[in-house]
């Protein structure tokens, strides 16, 4: 277990009201050190809610918010976060350069400029005015300004919506940088496959509620289903019938088989079928499990209407 001096921020319990909807039901979250805590969930889950509060944006209506044990408006906690939101206001006539360097100036020991632009990879846009850049060429300017102030602590809401696949990977390793000199980062994404590639543990929210917390392993755990594909004349509705195997279908020439015990099913495919061929084993992913959880959720309701 971690110890209490490694966490960075927590929300206990966080209820949030608007009207009568209620957007957090009882929310825990906790933030450690030097960890990426990936939030996911469906839209209107919860995430930029818990979000707002761990930055002291808005007030909860019940439970408690701690940014450094401390209350996350206090300008003394506030200076130790770097933050990417969703939708960004900057000034469109400055320059990024002039952007950095205002925002850096905030803090009390900010990056080197030429660093900042560095790891986010910029260095070419710091004589451009904010407002002509790309949208995607924005997010990493965004970026640059979440981690200028040498934060301890960063927030990115979806920092990579609108980003080509290239200044994603770029990200990707900027944020793996950024753990490695130890800053916590809470990442809320809808890509699984960056969750996976990136987090040190995965909290799923579903309708105000934490669903689930763990590592990325066991989430993924929680579904023990393994895809099995090849190409094989077998009936697969005879296949289907096979103990453990939890469904087979035809795809064309292929067959695909999910099960819980992958080897004694390959082992009966393989002597049913000597010609089968182009076979491919794949565990299931953080997105099969993502799907199960929020899946449960939708029965769990239906079950108690
Ligand atoms: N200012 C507000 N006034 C009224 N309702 C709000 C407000 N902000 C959020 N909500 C509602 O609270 C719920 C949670 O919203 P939230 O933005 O936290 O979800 P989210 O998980 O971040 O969704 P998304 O993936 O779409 O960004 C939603 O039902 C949303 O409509």
């Amino acid at each position: 277990m971690n110890p209490t001096s490694d966490v960075v921020a927590r929300l206990s319990g966080a209820v949030k009201r608007y009207g009568s909807l209620t957007a957090l039901d009882g929310v825990d979250i906790v933030l450690h050190r030097g960890e990426l805590l990936a939030v996911l969930g469906p839209n209107g889950a919860g995430k930029s809610t818990s979000i707002s509060l761990l930055l002291g944006l808005i007030r909860p209506d019940g439970g408690r918010v701690e940014l450094f044990g401390m209350d996350p408006q206090q300008i003394d906690a506030r200076r130790r976060i770097g933050v990417m939101l969703q939708s960004a206001m900057l000034p469109l006539t400055l320059r990024v350069g002039e952007l950095l360097r205002l925002v850096a100036s905030y803090y009390p020991n900010p990056r080197p400029l030429e660093e900042s632009a560095a790891l986010a990879g910029i260095g070419d846009l710091l004589q451009r005015p904010y407002g002509k850049l790309s949208g995607g060429q924005q997010r990493r300017v965004q970026f640059a300004l979440a981690l200028c102030g040498r934060p301890e602590l960063v927030f990115l809401d979806e920092p990579t919506v609108g980003m080509d696949i290239d200044a994603r990977q770029k990200l990707w390793s900027a944020m793996r940088a950024l753990v490695a000199e130890g800053c916590a980062v809470v990442l809320t994404t809808h890509y699984l496959e960056e969750a996976e590639a990136l987090a040190q543990r995965v909290v799923v929210m579903g309708k105000g509620r934490v669903l689930s917390e763990g590592s990325v392993d066991a989430l993924r755990a929680q579904v023990p289903l393994t895809r099995i594909r090849c190409v094989t004349d077998l009936d697969a509705a005879e296949v289907a019938m096979w103990p453990q195997v939890a469904s087979a279908e035809r795809d064309g020439q292929r067959m695909r088989i999910s099960t819980n015990a992958a080897e004694n099913v390959l082992r009966r495919l393989l002597d049913a079928d000597v010609s089968l061929s182009e076979l491919e084993v794949q565990r299931a992913g953080l997105a099969e499990a993502f799907t199960e959880l929020t899946r449960e959720e939708t029965v769990v309701e239906k079950e108690a209407a």
